[in-house]
């Protein structure tokens, strides 16, 4: 350490002992002396300064400062030590460009550049991180823009599985949703950079698990709850209608978009969707919002998105998720005891999973007389946790109970009320919470057939406004239409998830491994190849122009399973007449369409001759073998980003979405046909609606010209009279053009006073440090501050965010097992008490690998070069050092395709709106980055897991 204001000539002290100090040969800084220095830069540089924080004050303006010092000299960024953005950021796979875990090490200022469109990408931040890689903040200088690009790891089951997402996603941006209504995050382009597929999407904001995370798990307010559950239910129609399942919904995937005005949410994520008449997987969805049949394994519909739907809403409501269940037995438990009933005979008939956790009875069985079903009766009983370690010989895991009531109905109602909310607001609170209520029976509904579609929950009074006076009666469902009628259809049966079909990075010239090679997945190969890449359960999307034959095929006993890549062999994008990217082509269409030379515009893949191939069809449920998902999960970083509370669960949807593998060789193993169930309810009698005016300006007038059921909700979303109940209702439950100040004004106000703990036993508060949380922090955000110091950004951030309904100041939130809440203060909410979850899951080691036994499995096949990686097998081997694939020369860094980029307008979005600090919600005030004087109990310093919920039992 240098000592300048010591006079001593900036001598070290003490680096060569304390008789002999070291001495510089030659001073190349003089000493600065502020007092004498008149020039005016410095001068204003100091007045700057005074204000900053510490950290600030000794490195902004550095460059200046030294040029003063020393004339001479001249800042070369280049020579900056690289500040790595991937933990670890040890270069051991992949010529030293991928970590261990496949990560492409990304350092600030990376240069990625999409060698179709010629758009540049400079990495500026890491957004996240997840099973398929990391999602890094670009700028992108021709536009001056910002984008979110996901950079997918470097192994050939996560790139498929990619493209899938990019496939999906590029259909449903541009087909069903062209004018970006439907709150489904906006796919810009794809590309190769150093073997990793990059896809770039537009940039968001936190997600909502975050949002709930900085409100310190207390709910939103209802207004908020009900603006994003419509726009939620915007995209789920919009998936309906596509017949695409989206599978892994949960707060954590959906974001908030802050670029526009009023913010808005959008679902991201799509890489475990699925069509809905190709169900493969079974082991699907996050946890806490896996939906009874996935659990039971039962065929699944877009239902299940209803289902974690259903979740998400009570999850934005209660600030906790509704079953924050540790394991799979602990979940059901959860929810047969909060929801009062059990999954119909029906579905325990034919699931695959009922004897793990149900016996069977005989005959119809009372219920009624072991627990309080309702005397709901049933063939079935759940069984005990004595009952079920008897019959799996282990204790099943139990996580602790968050809430105080049991039910459903108690759970709401005795949610505390805002602070200081007068009495006439809380009345109105209290309908709206019966119709919330209700809502939500109609969305966690056992029963996948009479659970309510996208159309008919945005029809609930809860959705519209309308004032809720009895149970909803859904209108019934409206049959599915194929709305895209130049869509080829092709319904061949055994058809699969889009992974499944066999999309194959596949290296020019290497010999396919044929799938029946597997001996885990015995098959017969390519008996025919007829089937197009269907997005959607209606068509196949070739737009009537291009035959996009399939040829990444998979077969399930002959038939052929199709995905879509919109690159050809040439890495070019391929665009139809239409505009559309052709489905149904192939990465590695060059081979099999001297196989089955019956396609036509073919699709290769952008990775040849970097990744080693995978067989015709294989999907990487082949190297999961049959019986080892477990010894996959429990090792695994996860399927779930660094906030997700089902990271590393044993059951945790496609953790890394290989857990579906193994599921799904498990489930062909007995012969489980996936199919598509009718969710149409059976219900019918629509309510009478026509009330309303929340939506009148909401925007949506006019948005759903796509669909059928975009127009129902449509018209259910206009058209309505403003009535009396609804301006009643517009205190406690504003208009839905809700606004950033209005979301502001909902928003828990950390400094609101007096506080009160639901749970008295609950140690002292304290907000987590953003640094622990959240994935974005790094003390280089200190340098943007520009307001003051820490605690006055805290006070600021305090008075401008006030997301959930604690506010003291405002109101106040009351146990509403007092009749009369707000005289009865010794029940009132002071806090959201936090304690952690069981953190049973969190930090397992590594050992998701997809390919851990590919060279054991396959010991002359061309997998070999991709087994690898240094995390345990998940058969509990030790796995073989993955190889070395040789540096790339020259060209491979070039070796990228695309397609066609659409980056946003430059001033579309500004970036750097990811973080709490930095949210439109602070009105302006930029989050100052640290602390609160707001004390959360028992949150762990770590941004990995959601084990931190609080509980408000
Ligand atoms: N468009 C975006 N804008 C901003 N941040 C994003 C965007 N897309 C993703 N992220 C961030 O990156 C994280 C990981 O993204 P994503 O969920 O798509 O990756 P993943 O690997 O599929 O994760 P998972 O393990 O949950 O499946 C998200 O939780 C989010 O925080």
């Amino acid at each position: 350490m240098v000592d300048i204001d010591s006079g001593d000539g900036g001598r070290e002290k003490g680096s060569r002992g304390a008789s002999t100090p070291w001495e510089p040969i030659q001073m190349v800084f003089k000493r600065y002396f502020p007092e004498k220095v008149s020039d005016i830069k410095a001068q204003a540089l100091r007045a700057a300064s005074k204000k900053k924080p510490v950290v600030v004050r000794l490195t902004r303006g550095l460059v200046e400062t030294y040029k003063i010092c020393n004339p001479q000299f001249k800042y070369r960024g280049e020579l900056n030590p690289k500040r790595y953005l991937t933990t670890p950021s040890v270069g051991v796979l992949n010529d030293g460009f991928d970590n261990v875990n496949s990560d492409l090490i990304l350092a600030v200022n990376d240069d990625f550049c999409s060698s179709d469109s010629r758009q540049r990408y400079i990495v500026k931040d890491l957004l996240g991180h997840g099973t398929f890689g990391q999602v890094a903040k670009c700028w992108v200088p021709e536009t001056n823009s910002f984008v979110a690009v996901k950079v997918i790891k470097n192994q050939p089951a996560y790139y498929q599985q990619a493209l899938v997402e990019v496939s999906i996603l590029t259909t449903l941006n541009k087909k069903y949703d062209p004018e970006d209504k439907h709150h489904i995050v906006r796919i810009y382009d794809y590309f190769l950079h150093q073997r990793h597929l990059c896809i770039c999407f537009e940039l968001l904001d936190m997600n909502l698990y975050e949002l709930i995370k900085i409100n310190q798990f207390r709910g939103l307010s209802l207004s908020i709850v009900q603006l994003f559950s419509k726009q939620i239910l915007l995209g789920l129609a919009l998936l309906k209608d596509a017949g695409i399942i989206h599978c892994d919904l949960k707060p954590e995937n959906i974001l908030l978009c802050t670029s526009v005005k009023p913010t808005e949410i959008k679902i991201i994520d799509f890489g475990s969707a699925c069509m809905e008449d190709r169900t493969v997987y079974s082991y699907i969805q996050s946890r806490y919002y896996r939906s009874p049949e996935v659990l039971l394994g039962y065929q699944y519909t877009t239902a299940i998105d209803m289902w974690s739907f259903g979740c998400i809403v009570a999850e934005l409501f209660l600030g906790l998720p509704l079953f924050p269940g540790v394991s799979e037995f602990d979940i059901l438990r959860r929810m047969i005891e909060i929801l009062g009933k059990q999954p119909p005979d029906y579905l325990l008939k034919e699931a695959k999973h009922t004897n793990k956790f149900f016996k069977c009875v005989g005959s119809v069985h009372n219920l009624g007389n072991g627990g309080n079903y309702g005397g709901l009766k049933s063939a079935y009983m759940a069984l005990t946790e004595e009952e079920f370690e008897a019959r799996e010989k282990k204790k099943p895991d139990i996580g602790k109970e968050y809430f105080r009531h049991k039910n459903l109905e108690e759970i709401v109602k005795g949610y505390p009320y805002k602070i200081n909310l007068p009495e006439d607001d809380v009345a109105k609170e209290t309908q709206i919470r019966l119709a919330l209520i209700d809502f939500l029976r109609g969305l966690v509904e056992f029963d996948p057939a009479k659970r309510w579609s996208p159309f008919q929950a945005a029809k609930h009074p809860f959705i519209t406004g309308e004032p809720f006076t009895c149970p909803y009666n859904p209108p019934p469902e409206t049959p599915h239409v194929n709305v895209a009628q130049n869509i080829k259809v092709d319904h061949h049966p055994g058809g699969g998830h889009w992974f499944a079909a066999g999309l194959s990075p596949h290296v020019s010239g290497r010999t396919r491994i044929p799938m029946h090679n597997s001996p885990h997945f015995q098959m017969i190969p390519y008996s025919h190849a007829n089937s197009y890449g269907s997005i959607g359960s209606y068509g196949s999307y070739n737009d009537g122009t291009l035959q996009g034959n399939s040829y990444g095929s998979y077969g399930e006993t002959g038939n052929m399973f199709a995905y879509y890549s919109p690159v050809n062999h040439s890495g070019q994008y391929m665009p139809n007449k239409g505009g559309v990217p052709m489905l149904g082509t192939s990465p590695d269409a060059r081979r099999r369409v001297m196989q089955y030379p019956h396609g036509g515009s073919l699709g290769t893949s952008p990775s040849a001759g970097n990744f080693a191939p995978l067989p015709l069809g294989t999907s990487p449920s082949q190297f999961t073998p049959p019986n080892t998902s477990n010894q996959f999960l429990a090792g695994s970083p996860g399927h779930h980003g660094p906030t997700s509370p089902v990271r590393n669960s044993s059951h945790g949807s496609p953790l890394g979405k290989m857990a579906a593998f193994s599921q799904f060789n498990r489930r062909k193993s007995v012969g489980y046909s996936g199919g598509s169930q009718s969710q149409d309810s059976s219900l019918s009698q629509a309510q009478g609606h026509g009330m309303d005016n929340f939506y009148q300006n909401d925007g949506y007038s006019g948005q759903f010209s796509g669909s059928p059921s975009q127009r129902q909700l449509d018209s259910g979303f206009q058209n309505r009279k403003q009535t009396q109940g609804c301006t009643s209702l517009s205190t406690g439950y504003p208009s839905h053009n809700i606004s950033n100040s209005t979301l502001r004004s909902n928003m828990y106000n950390p400094s609101s006073t007096g506080p009160h703990l639901e749970n008295p036993d609950t140690a002292s508060l304290s907000v987590p440090d953003p640094g622990d949380w959240d994935p974005n922090y790094s003390d280089d955000l200190l340098l943007q501050e520009d307001s003051a110091d820490e605690s006055v950004v805290a006070n600021a951030f305090s008075r401008g965010m006030q997301l959930g309904s604690t506010d003291a100041s405002s109101s106040r939130r009351f146990n509403s097992n007092s009749s009369t809440p707000s005289s009865n203060p010794t029940t009132q909410r002071r806090y959201a008490p936090n304690q952690p979850f069981s953190q049973v899951e969190i930090g397992s080691p590594p050992s998701n690998d997809p390919h851990a036994r590919f060279g054991q499995l396959m010991p002359g096949s061309q997998f070999t070069p991709h087994v690898s990686q240094n995390s345990p097998s998940r058969l509990g081997q030790q796995l073989p050092q993955r190889y070395n694939h040789g540096r790339p020369n020259a060209g491979r860094a070039m070796d990228r395709n695309h397609i066609n980029a659409q980056l946003p307008p430059s001033n579309t979005n500004s970036g750097g709106q990811r973080s709490p600090r930095s949210s439109s919600f602070t009105n302006g005030v930029p989050w100052g980055g640290r602390r609160t004087n707001h004390h959360v109990p028992n949150v762990p310093s770590t941004s990995h897991g959601r084990m931190d919920y609080g509980s408000i039992a």
